[in-house]
């Protein structure tokens, strides 16, 4: 089977004080129909920039994708012309953000902004586009979807906006949709609702979803598989029970640590030592070695994903050869 996305070698940089240096490198990963991938990691690690070069949005002068191919469902799109992107980016792929008003627009009705893609993407009428975005809100579980179409952002709670944030991405029914941490803002009830929603509407349209976390209990809701980024590598990949069960890579492991245990409240916060290196001062061998309790002879060489298993790899070759 083709994946939704297949990404490969990806390296994409940003300039520095005049030099441009990777914020991400090397970074491959295949996502298949009906699957959630979750990509998570401490800030500045790389995640979101991953997701924005998917969508073509990091561009000269402020960044620029040097390597890598980018594989929408078979058909590379990296260094595509805008206006070609701009025809897959809202129909076979779309991105859903934290903020749901950084994707909308304040002074349009909601139901015009998701009757806009279908016009666009789809030539429909605006009746058409808009009988069909009141069946995408009642999708979406909006309460009073016809009535709604009408009103603007402003006139919906948090998780109402981002209700229609989502039914303005899945409006083209893409194959793959880049969700960068979609319920990071909302209180926990809310949250639980929406990532529910996402799991319904993955299965029923058989999307792709890359899920950007840097919650691990959401991971666990959400996710079939999850890549680790540390200072913008993937340091380790697998299936979510494997990563669970047995976190491999030591960054990994201290991300397990740094979570609270309802179970254990005695028990300090394991917080992990040290920051993440800036992007022009990346060491040459491994990232983490200099936050490492495991660091050794081999850790100042570069180090590559090796596998574990046939699924799960890590990028450490203490714990690969453990
Ligand atoms: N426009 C930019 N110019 C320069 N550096 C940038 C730019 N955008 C991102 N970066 C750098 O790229 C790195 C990766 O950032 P990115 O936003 O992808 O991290 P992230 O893992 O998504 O973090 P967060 O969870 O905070 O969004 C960081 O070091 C960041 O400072």
């Amino acid at each position: 089977m083709t994946p939704a996305l297949a990404i490969a070698g990806l390296r994409t940089e940003f300039r520095i004080g005049g030099a441009w240096h990777p914020a991400v490198s090397d970074l491959s990963l295949d996502l298949m129909p009906n699957e959630t991938l979750a990509l998570v990691g401490e800030s500045g690690c790389g995640k979101s920039v991953t997701a924005m070069s998917v969508m073509g949005l990091i561009r000269p002068p402020v960044g620029r994708v040097t390597g890598g191919r980018i594989l929408l469902e078979g058909r590379d799109i990296a260094g595509l012309p805008e206006a070609e992107l701009e025809s897959v980016r809202g129909d076979r792929m779309a991105m859903i953000f934290q903020e749901p008003m950084t994707a909308l627009n304040p002074v349009m009705t909601v139901g015009d902004q998701v009757a806009e893609s279908l016009r666009i993407h789809r030539g429909l009428s605006r009746t058409e586009a808009l009988g069909r975005a009141r069946a995408l809100f009642e999708e979406v579980k909006i309460p009073s979807a016809a009535a709604r179409l009408g009103e603007y952002p402003h006139q919906f709670s948090g998780g109402m906006r981002q209700r229609v944030m989502i039914a303005v991405a899945l409006a083209c029914d893409p194959a793959v949709l880049l969700a960068d941490e979609p319920t990071t803002a909302l209180d926990v009830t809310i949250q639980a609702q929406v990532l529910g929603l996402l799991s319904d509407l993955r299965a029923r349209h058989g999307m792709a979803v890359l899920f950007i976390t840097h919650n691990l209990g959401v991971v666990a809701q959400i996710a079939d598989r999850v890549a680790v980024m540390y200072a913008g590598q993937i340091v380790e990949q697998g299936p979510v029970g494997a990563i669970f069960a047995r976190p491999a890579h030591p960054y990994t492991r201290a991300l397990f640590a740094a979570i609270p245990r309802l179970d254990r409240p005695d028990q300090a916060l394991s917080a992990i030592g040290g920051r993440v290196p800036p992007l022009d001062a990346m060491p040459d061998g491994c990232r983490f070695a200099p936050r490492c309790p495991l660091r050794r002879a081999g850790c100042e060489l570069p180090q590559t994903l090796e596998p574990l298993s046939e699924e799960h790899a890590v990028r450490c070759h203490v714990a690969a050869h453990a």
